[in-house]
């Protein structure tokens, strides 16, 4: 009986999304198999034509010949990426007939750190657009994080809570995409009512003003403190490093005056600064997604939760509806731990001067990660579900009861969830416990999102990629060269320290997750350590140039085929891939600088880095990216000019490299490139 019950119901079950395979993997396998053939020739010829004369002669040669396996192994792991790869469609329509009222709570966490590197006016359009989603207000809650414990964005917070009155029923009203009041208005040409819209962007622009206005004030006016009574909090905070938590609830969606200006409820806003003690360490993001997770279950306590950072705003109000369309499939939903949006940025210019779209990475390399258990937790526009994040192992057959969820109700009134809930963000609270360990996202890394990704993989869960047409969020990418090597330096270091850590996907994933997915993983941890192969490469042919030392076959010998051959179809290959992620033939050539750029810098200090680090010599740390620019340094970046900014011994390296050999070229980079070389 009960079988033929679930026979009927799979016959019914119409499936919220739809898998699809992506074409062109045999055209690919066959350029691999060529390529591969192409390799062995090439060791073929280092084994064969091993020189018999000089030691130096010899040493070069095994030198390079170690380069080259090095970049053959590399090869063969970015391969196994893209062997397979699948793209998710979702299908909302089906999840408001099927679900209606019964959607789940959501609770939305963003990040700060910092109010001068990361401006509240950007943090404030980051959380109105969050508000504004296109789902049940009541339902939804929107968490800020500031590492920054500053009052300066918790009056900016004020403003936006105050402005979502307006913005919310403005939204609704005309469908308006971005949600994001700064993106909308730069960016809206039509205009829906002139008068509405015309009073709206007034309202939006003053309060910019006197947001920006404070910042640069840098105190409170005394009328604006008295308006609430949260700011007394900051009376007793010594600086940013040594202060108690500061929780506020700013909205209370429970409650009745909470609504907007045509009288809709609002969603729930809260604001909360972690204890920080200089004698404790904070963890960073890592450690604020922690203390966010364990106060908003208590406040809220949503089944599903949204992680952004703080300048990726909401670019489509349906992104919230998208990933429940996974997490609710009656069929495969149940085993999904999260959904990741790929990071997108609004900031980019056509060519891409520091290659930071990540295209083919977000674009290509991630559905073969899709196909083979799912995408790595990238640390912004990813949902996850509670229980998942806080280490909780996949069961078979496990089933959630959606309806079951929905009806935990709080009672306590938000005063009294301010004062209960603050020590669950204090430096002690973690202590003897296993948060940062096996719950909530793991310490002790500056890649805190990929590692907490892959464990929570290694715990049987699978995760899922979506990358809608229109993007989901958009963010700032660096806009210097020194902040993106910087960037890349913070990543490839600590995904290198987890390669020789115990969370080493090759050995912590062993038997949890698919090999395939274990050898992606390592295309990324290992980064950084390509570094000296391509330093060898880069240096050393052309001083035996200069010595004579032959290391290649000559032009008239057919040996020459296969090396010809693997650069010119493996660089085609790549070429094809960036045009058909939608990037430009500069836009690859720049992308092709920065490449080596970075491997030469970022990567050799990252490596070097991890070392001292395994050694005991050098201490975790985590620089955050600045997301503001003066505005010459802007310009510079819309005409796609290579900006060096502050000195760094990263340029030094640039200035020796084989790419610019002469350092006057430098100079007359920084000045007038514009991408041609
Ligand atoms: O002590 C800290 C440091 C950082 N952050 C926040 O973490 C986010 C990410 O920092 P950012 O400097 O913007 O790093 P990115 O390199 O741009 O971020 C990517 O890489 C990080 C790991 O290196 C992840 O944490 C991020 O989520 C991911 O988007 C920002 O919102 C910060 O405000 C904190 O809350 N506390
Ligand atoms: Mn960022």
């Amino acid at each position: 009986m009960l079988c033929e019950e679930r026979e009927m119901a799979k016959k019914e079950y119409v499936p919220l999304f739809e898998t699809r395979k992506v074409k062109g993997r045999i055209l690919f396998r066959c350029i691999a198999a060529s390529i591969l053939l192409g390799i062995c020739f090439i060791i073929m010829y280092r084994i064969r034509y091993f020189p018999v004369g000089g030691k130096a002669e010899r040493w070069t040669w095994i030198g390079l010949f170690l380069s080259e396996l090095w970049f053959s192994f590399y090869w063969l792991l970015t391969t196994v990426c893209r062997w397979n790869a699948v793209i998710r469609i979702p299908f909302i329509h089906r999840l408001s007939q099927r679900f209606g009222k019964e959607l789940p709570g959501i609770d939305i966490f963003v990040c700060t750190a910092d109010p001068l590197i990361e401006p509240p006016s950007l943090l404030v359009n980051t959380v109105l657009s969050m508000m504004a989603y296109d789902y049940p207000p009541e339902k939804l809650s929107v968490y800020l994080s500031d590492d920054g414990g500053s009052n300066l964005t918790f009056y900016a917070m004020l403003e936006a809570a105050n402005f979502s009155k307006t913005w919310l029923p403005f939204c609704k009203k005309f469908q308006v995409e971005s949600t994001s009041p700064e993106a909308y208005f730069r960016t809206a040409s039509e205009l829906v009512n002139v008068q509405e819209w015309l009073s709206v962007k007034k309202l939006y622009e003053d309060m910019k003003m006197r947001i920006e206005t404070t910042i640069k004030l840098n105190q409170i006016l005394e009328y604006i403190q008295k308006q609430h009574k949260g700011f007394r909090e900051w009376d007793f905070v010594s600086s940013k490093h040594d202060h108690h938590t500061i929780l506020q609830i700013l909205i209370d969606g429970r409650g009745t005056n909470a609504a907007d200006i045509e009288g809709n409820p609002l969603p729930t806003l809260v604001y909360l600064a972690r204890e920080k003690r200089p004698q404790y360490h904070h963890h960073f993001k890592a450690g604020s997604m922690n203390a966010l997770i364990r106060v908003s279950s208590k406040i809220t306590n949503a089944p599903i939760i949204l992680n952004v950072d703080c300048d990726m705003y909401s670019n489509n109000s349906k992104t919230i509806k998208s990933s429940l369309c996974i997490f609710m499939d009656e069929e495969k939903g149940d085993e999904i731990g999260y959904v990741q949006f790929p990071q997108c940025f609004y900031n980019l210019t056509k060519n891409e001067i520091y290659g930071s779209s990540l295209r083919v990475l977000l674009q290509l390399e991630v559905l073969g990660f899709d196909a083979n258990g799912g995408p790595s937790y990238m640390g912004s526009g990813c949902f996850h579900r509670r229980e998942t994040l806080c280490g909780k192992k996949y069961e078979k057959n496990y089933k959630v009861d959606w309806k079951k969820i929905n009806d935990k109700k709080v009672n306590e009134s938000a005063s009294v969830l301010e004062e209960t809930c603050k020590v669950l963000a204090s430096c002690t609270f973690e202590h003897n416990t296993p948060w940062g360990k096996e719950m909530g996202l793991k310490y002790g890394t500056p890649v805190e999102d990929v590692v907490t990704g892959m464990s929570i993989q290694c715990n049987g869960w699978k995760s899922i990629y979506l990358n809608p047409e229109r993007e989901g969020f958009l963010g700032v990418a660096p806009i210097t060269l020194l902040q993106n090597l910087v960037q890349h330096k913070r990543w490839a270091e600590g995904l290198l320290q987890l390669f020789f850590s115990r969370y080493c996907p090759l050995l912590y994933g062993h038997r949890k997750i698919p090999l395939k997915l274990q050898l992606m993983y390592s295309t990324y941890k290992l980064w950084a350590a390509n570094c000296l192969a391509t330093w060898y490469i880069v240096v050393v042919p052309c001083l035996c140039l200069l010595k004579g030392i032959s290391l290649f076959p000559k032009i008239s010998s057919p040996w020459v085929l296969p090396f010809v051959y693997v650069t010119f179809v493996h660089r085609a290959h790549s070429l094809a891939e960036f045009l058909w992620c939608g990037g430009t033939f500069r836009g690859w050539c720049n992308d092709q600088r920065i490449w080596l750029i970075k491997r030469t810098t970022s990567y050799l200090f990252a490596f070097f880095e991890t070392i001292l680090k395994l050694l005991g010599y050098s201490q975790l740390n985590f620089v955050v990216t600045a997301k503001v620019a003066d505005e010459d340094v802007s310009k510079r970046y819309d005409q796609e000019l290579i900006e060096f900014g502050a000195a760094s011994p990263m340029f030094d390296i640039i200035k020796n490299e084989g790419i610019h050999p002469k350092p006057t070229h430098l100079a007359k980079l920084t000045l007038t490139q514009n991408s041609k070389v």
